[in-house]
């Protein structure tokens, strides 16, 4: 009996089917990470947003970095590497729960999960096609918001600590007035953002970030400022391969510092899902398709890890 498989499982296979995998134990998409702890201390301007507890409570976090693609040993600077991410959990007294999950471009090749697995499904088939134009290369041809973020520059960090993110998918933020806004998120390392130069990402070792990092901590913590961008009225809202203009308010939520990396970061990290829609009160998600497939398709790897 033919059955479909639902388009987050689809989303799966494929990023599986890229990486070479199934990896076992690994995520199929950002397989290759390394984490960290922290603190997340507020601004006095989150409240003016959101009355989420997360935002306004200065609480312990858990950070996951990690390389992009399902390839469990990728080498750091390689282009496929790219975009970095990152998963913050801010850990509530009460043992509830939120997470950040951000990626290292303001943006993202699709409007829905069906567009983002046909672009997927394009850079598979492409691999065996020895006639010109290329699946993927008609598939970049009729897909604009595709082939901007294909061709945006993969600029290697210098460490996971110089490395700005972004929430890309808005959310709907309700202050204690019951006043809302939609805003994206953003986190940008407090000394500036720094990369590599061309020469010295062809020359970096395979774990460069994961091994600076420890490294860099030894010697004390680092900070990003966590913001919102706050959408003017008419800003689309459910379309995240559109990004704002940067004239947009920015409201300070406060100071991620992170301090040490997790001791037993490795089985921490193949036990943990981290979720865009675990939510607080305050805080909740757009209609952006793409935000709402995610925890789907995070599921489905989720449970293979467990496997
Ligand atoms: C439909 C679109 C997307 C699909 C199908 C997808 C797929 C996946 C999958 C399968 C994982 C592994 C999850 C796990 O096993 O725990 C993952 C992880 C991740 N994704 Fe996505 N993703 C999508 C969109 C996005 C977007 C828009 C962002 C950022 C704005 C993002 C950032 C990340 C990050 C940072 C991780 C690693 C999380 C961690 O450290 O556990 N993804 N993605």
């Amino acid at each position: 009996e033919e059955t479909t498989k639902p388009v987050t499982e689809q989303l799966v296979d494929t990023l599986t089917q890229l990486s070479g995998g199934p990896h076992a134990k690994f995520r199929a998409n950002h397989a290759k990470g390394i984490v960290a702890e922290g603190v997340f201390t507020p601004a006095a301007s989150a409240a003016e947003i959101t009355k989420a507890s997360i935002f306004t409570t200065s609480n312990p976090v858990t950070v996951r970095y990690s390389d992009a693609t399902g390839v469990p040993n990728i080498p750091d600077a390689d282009g496929n590497a790219f975009p970095k991410g990152i998963a913050i959990r801010f850990n509530l007294p009460d043992q509830s729960l939120a997470d950040l999950v951000c990626i290292s471009v303001n943006g993202f090749p699709s409007a829905t999960p069906e567009d983002f697995l046909g672009l997927l499904n394009a850079v598979a088939a492409s691999g065996k096609e020895t006639t010109k134009p290329t699946t993927i290369e008609k598939y970049l041809g009729s897909h604009p918001a595709a082939l901007k973020f294909v061709t945006t520059p993969k600029l290697p960090p210098e460490s996971f600590a110089t490395q700005a993110f972004f929430g890309v998918n808005a959310f709907k933020f309700t202050n204690a007035k019951g006043e809302t806004h939609y805003g994206r998120y953003r986190i940008e390392p407090m000394n500036g953002q720094k990369f590599l130069s061309p020469e010295a990402a062809k020359a970096a070792d395979a774990n460069y970030l994961m091994n600076e990092l420890p490294v860099r901590l030894k010697n004390g913590p680092y900070s990003y400022k966590i913001s919102v961008q706050i959408a003017d009225a008419g800003d689309t809202l459910n379309d995240a391969t559109v990004t704002w203009p940067d004239t947009r308010r920015v409201v300070e939520l406060g100071t991620l510092q992170i301090k040490n990396i997790k001791a037993d970061g490795a089985s921490y990290e193949r036990q943990v899902m981290f979720s865009p829609l675990n939510l607080v009160d305050g805080i909740e998600p757009s209609d952006d398709p793409i935000l709402l497939a995610r925890p789907g398709a995070y599921a489905v790897s989720f449970g293979r890890r467990l496997q």
